[in-house]
């Protein structure tokens, strides 16, 4: 049984995708905004292509999340809602150069970079936020596409799935981000396919500055593979959008 904070987190980010299927019964294929079709599958649940102890790491955040002190993030391909529309046209008038640039036809095309690789064989993750001690962990199983080195993960996969936690923790956080630094200090290369968990936590807000650090781990905690510091700058100091309200007070669609 979820606890009603994380049922209503879960609700509301179902929520930003109007007609969201329930997580656990994926629908078929459909796409909001354009043609394309996104599955609308939450990667964040357990798939064939999870190993057992991820599977095992899912199971005890789940556990931790039934009495409200941890929320489960759903994870979708897109954000491809009304309100994500919002957020788009908000972030193009925010940079009205580089929005002219963008290739519009594209864009509809768009998809999260860190769900753009078939099941198993790129990004498989699932992330939890505590929102009393403004943590997120990550439990993250890298596919054999995301290679560098033989045998080891590539820097820049490890690098994106940092940005990827680090950014969720500041987004929850603080609302529009975008990332101004990440500083990366890769401490022990990470063997291909091997599960980790990456810890963040938010450390300080000055103004518009999110500060953001991380730790890549093993499992069994024994190994510190990666340690990283982030800025991210808020883009909405003035216009709200609401995200954490969003994420963590929306009552659950009926
Ligand atoms: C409604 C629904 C929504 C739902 C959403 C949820 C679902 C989300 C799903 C999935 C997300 C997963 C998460 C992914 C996360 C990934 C994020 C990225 O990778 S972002 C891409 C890479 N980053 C860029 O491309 C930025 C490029 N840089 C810029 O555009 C600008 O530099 C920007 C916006 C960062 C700042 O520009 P300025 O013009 O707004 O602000 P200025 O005045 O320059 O800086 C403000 C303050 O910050 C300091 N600052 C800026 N950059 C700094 C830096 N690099 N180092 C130190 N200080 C810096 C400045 O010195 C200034 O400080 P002083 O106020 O004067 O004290």
């Amino acid at each position: 049984m979820l606890g009603r904070c994380a049922a209503r987190a879960l609700g509301a980010l179902r929520g930003l995708r109007e007609g969201a299927p329930p997580a656990r019964s994926p629908g078929p294929s459909r796409r909001l905004l354009s043609s394309e079709k996104v599955s609308e599958k939450d990667h964040s649940l357990p798939k064939p292509c999870w190993s057992k102890d991820m599977r095992l790491l899912f199971d005890q955040f789940m556990k931790k999340c039934e009495d409200g002190s941890w929320i489960h993030l759903p994870s979708y391909e897109d954000i491809a809602t009304q309100r994500s529309q919002d957020f788009s046209t908000f972030i193009h008038a925010y940079f009205p150069t580089a929005s002219e640039q963008i290739n519009k036809e594209k864009l509809s095309q768009g998809r999260i970079f860190t769900r753009s690789f078939e099941d198993g064989l790129g990004f498989e993750y699932v992330m939890f936020y505590n929102d009393a001690e403004k943590r997120i962990v990550c439990v993250f199983q890298g596919g054999p596409h995301l290679q560098g080195m033989p045998g080891f993960f590539h820097g820049g996969a490890i690098a994106t799935m940092i940005d990827a936690t680090v950014g969720m923790n500041a987004i929850v956080s603080g609302g529009i981000v975008m990332t101004a630094n990440l500083n990366i200090n890769f401490k022990r290369p990470i063997p291909l396919c091997s599960i980790v968990l990456i810890n963040s936590q938010l450390d300080k807000i000055e103004g518009r500055k999110l500060l953001v650090s991380c730790n890549v781990q093993s499992v069994d905690e024994k190994i510190l593979y990666t340690e990283a510091t982030s800025l991210f700058i808020k883009l909405n100091p003035e216009k709200e959008f609401h995200i954490k309200e969003l994420v963590l007070n929306s009552a659950p669609p009926a």
